[in-house]
């Protein structure tokens, strides 16, 4: 059953658990502490934006980031998943992006205020086709890279994240229920960087998996 419906994971509504600050050279870059846990917050079924519809700047923000990040999608849930089960629980992978309005994210944390609107706006999370486990043998050894207008702006390596894909799935599981279908995005690498109206952004994992998306800005204002 999980076979056949792994493919379109993004229509079932379930939650995506993004991870931050995952990777050295990114919290430094943007003049973060690095992490003793990993930084957890989410993004709703309604971020889901697939290849063929634009990314679309919010309107409260003048400074939207791409990130690009290997997407873990799980194949069955649990609770409280032990380090050494956790890769038994994915069911394959995904290119994604969290985008990020990094102006109003700045804003939330001079406020203490959670990053909601800076994380969790629609279509915040551009995602590639499902990538069946196995076509990925080494996904702790995989490149994750971004161009925008053809210029390469992120090339890392998820060799480099500070806490590992099994340790995530162990961690995040002892705070909320993990269930079949959710994503956990893992952290960007370093050269995150704004993106305005008209540009194309092309990303990929390796030479596995590309998307590409076009930049517009959204018509919604209340
Ligand atoms: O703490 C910040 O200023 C920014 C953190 C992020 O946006 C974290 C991520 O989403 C990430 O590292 O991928
Ligand atoms: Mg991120």
């Amino acid at each position: 059953m999980a076979a056949v419906r792994l493919p379109r994971f993004w229509e079932w509504g379930r939650k995506i658990v993004c991870v931050g600050r995952n990777y050295v050279d990114h919290a430094k870059e943007l003049n973060n502490p690095l992490p003793s846990e990993p930084v957890l917050f989410l993004k709703p079924p309604s971020s889901y934006l697939r290849e063929g519809h634009p990314i679309e700047i919010p309107w409260y923000s003048h400074n939207l980031h791409h990130e690009v990040e290997l997407g873990l999608v799980l194949g069955k849930g649990g609770r409280c998943i032990p380090t050494a089960d956790a890769m038994d629980f994915i069911g394959g992978y995904a290119l994604c992006l969290d985008m990020t309005a990094r102006d109003t994210q700045d804003t939330c944390k001079q406020k203490g205020l959670p990053w909601t609107l800076a994380k969790a706006f629609d279509g915040s999370c551009p995602i590639g086709d499902f990538i069946p486990k196995q076509k990925i043998p080494e996904p702790q050894n995989l490149r994750v890279w971004l161009k925008v207008n053809g210029a390469l702006r992120q090339d890392g390596n998820t060799s480099d994240m500070i806490f590992s894909i099994p340790s995530l799935i162990n961690y995040i599981s002892n705070i909320m229920t993990l269930e079949e279908g959710d994503l956990i995005l893992t952290g960007t690498p370093a050269g995150v960087s704004a993106v305005h109206e008209g540009d194309r952004l092309e990303a990929g994992l390796g030479n596995i998996s590309t998307m590409n998306f076009t930049i517009t800005r959204s018509s919604a204002k209340p």
